[in-house]
C-alpha cells in the first residue's frame, strides 16, 4: 500500500501554499530548513514558476505545507516601478496564507516597514512570525508584536528562533490545522525527488560552466533523466548534457574524456554533500539541435515559454 493510501485511511489530508515573505536575512532559509526537517530536507532555489520560488515542502501530521518565496517585493523598492511590485504581490495573493518573517533584533526598520504597508492591501490570512528571539528581550518582543499588529491585522503572532527551534512546533501545529482540507500537491515519496532532480542538474551545469565557460557559452543544458535510490543507501543519478552542435561535444568531453571526468567528479562531490549519501553520477553528452527553441525544455526548467 502506498503512503498516500495510508494517509487517506487515517483521515482527511490538508494542504496549502504558504507565501513566506520578509526582508533579506530575516531567516527564511533557516526556518524552512528547520520546518522541512529531516523528513524532506529540500530547499531549492530553483524557480518553479516565473512568479514564485519554491523554498521547501514540509509534512506535519496529515498536512502538506508548501513554502514559497515571493521574490521582488522587498528588493530595492525605489528602483522598481509600481507595476513590478504589484506583480510580485500577486504571487503572495495566490497563496493560502501569508507568513511575514521579521528579524526581531532588527525590528521594523527599512524593508519590513514597507512590506507591512503592502500587506495592508492583501486580503488573505496573514501571520506574523518574529524570528531570532534568542537575541532579544521579551519586553522588546511584545512591543514589536504590538507595533506590527497596529499596521496589519495578523491572525496570529508567533515568536520563534529558527536556529534553536524554539516556538517552531507551535507554528507547525497551527499551520497544519489551519490549512484547508484537500489532497497533497506532491506525493510524499516524490517531494524530495522533484526539486532535487532540478537542483542536481543545476549543480552539474554550474560545474560545466566553471570548467568550460569560455568554450561553451550558453549552449548547454542539463537534465536529470534517472534517479534511483539504492538499498545500500546510495543513489544513482543519470544526467544528459545537451549541446547544440556536434563540434561542442568534443569540447565537453575534453582530451581523453578529461573534461567530463572532472566535471562529473566536482558535481558528484557537491551532490553527495547536499544529499548526505553516496552518489553515483553518470553523465551523457548529446547533441540536440535547437533545444533553445523547444517549449518542452523550458517546461522542464520551470520556465514560461513565450512564442
Ligand atoms: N540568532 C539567530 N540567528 C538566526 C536565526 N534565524 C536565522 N538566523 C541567522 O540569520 C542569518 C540569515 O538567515 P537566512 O536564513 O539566510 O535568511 P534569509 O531570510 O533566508 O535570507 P535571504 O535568502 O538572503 O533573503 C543567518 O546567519 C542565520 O544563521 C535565529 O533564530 N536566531
Amino acid at each position: 500500500m502506498s503512503e498516500a493510501e495510508t494517509t487517506e485511511e487515517n483521515g482527511a489530508t490538508h494542504s496549502g501554499f504558504v507565501a513566506l515573505i520578509g526582508p533579506t536575512n530575516a531567516g527564511k532559509s533557516t526556518l524552512v530548513n528547520r520546518l522541512v526537517g529531516a523528513k524532506v530536507s529540500i530547499v531549492s532555489h530553483k524557480v518553479q514558476t516565473t512568479r514564485a520560488m519554491l523554498r521547501g515542502i514540509a509534512i506535519h501530521d496529515r498536512t502538506q505545507i508548501v513554502f514559497m518565496d515571493t521574490p521582488g517585493i522587498f528588493k530595492p523598492r525605489r528602483r522598481l516601478d509600481r507595476a513590478m511590485v504589484m506583480a510580485a504581490w500577486t504571487g503572495a495573493r495566490d497563496a493560502d496564507l501569508i507568513m511575514l518573517l521579521v528579524d526581531s533584533e532588527r525590528g521594523l526598520k527599512g524593508d519590513a516597514e514597507a512590506i507591512l504597508e503592502g500587506l495592508k492591501e492583501v486580503r488573505q490570512p496573514k501571520i506574523l512570525v518574529l524570528n531570532k528571539i534568542d537575541r532579544v528581550r521579551h519586553e522588546d518582543l511584545l512591543a514589536l508584536a504590538a507595533k506590527a499588529n497596529e499596521t496589519v491585522e495578523f491572525d496570529r503572532t508567533f515568536m520563534i528562533s529558527a536556529t534553536n527551534g524554539s516556538g517552531c512546533d507551535d507554528l507547525m501545529d497551527w499551520l497544519a490545522t489551519t490549512l484547508p482540507e484537500g489532497p497533497w500537491y506532491y506525493p510524499e515519496d516524490q517531494i524530495s525527488d522533484l526539486p532535487m532532480r532540478q537542483l542536481a542538474a543545476e549543480i552539474t551545469r554550474e560545474k560545466l560552466f566553471l570548467r568550460l565557460h569560455q568554450e561553451l557559452p550558453y549552449s548547454s543544458h542539463v537534465e536529470t533523466e534517472k534517479w534511483e535510490e539504492r538499498k545500500d543507501g546510495s543513489v544513482r543519478i543519470e544526467q544528459v548534457i545537451y549541446l547544440e552542435r556536434d563540434s561542442q561535444k568534443k569540447i565537453a568531453l575534453g582530451k581523453g574524456g578529461e573534461a567530463i571526468k572532472s566535471i562529473s567528479m566536482a558535481a558528484r562531490k557537491e551532490l553527495s554533500e547536499i544529499l548526505e549519501q553516496p552518489v553515483h553520477l553518470f553523465l551523457f553528452v548529446k547533441v540536440r539541435e535547437n533545444w533553445g527553441d523547444d517549449p518542452a525544455r523550458y517546461r522542464e526548467m520551470g520556465l514560461d515559454f513565450s512564442e
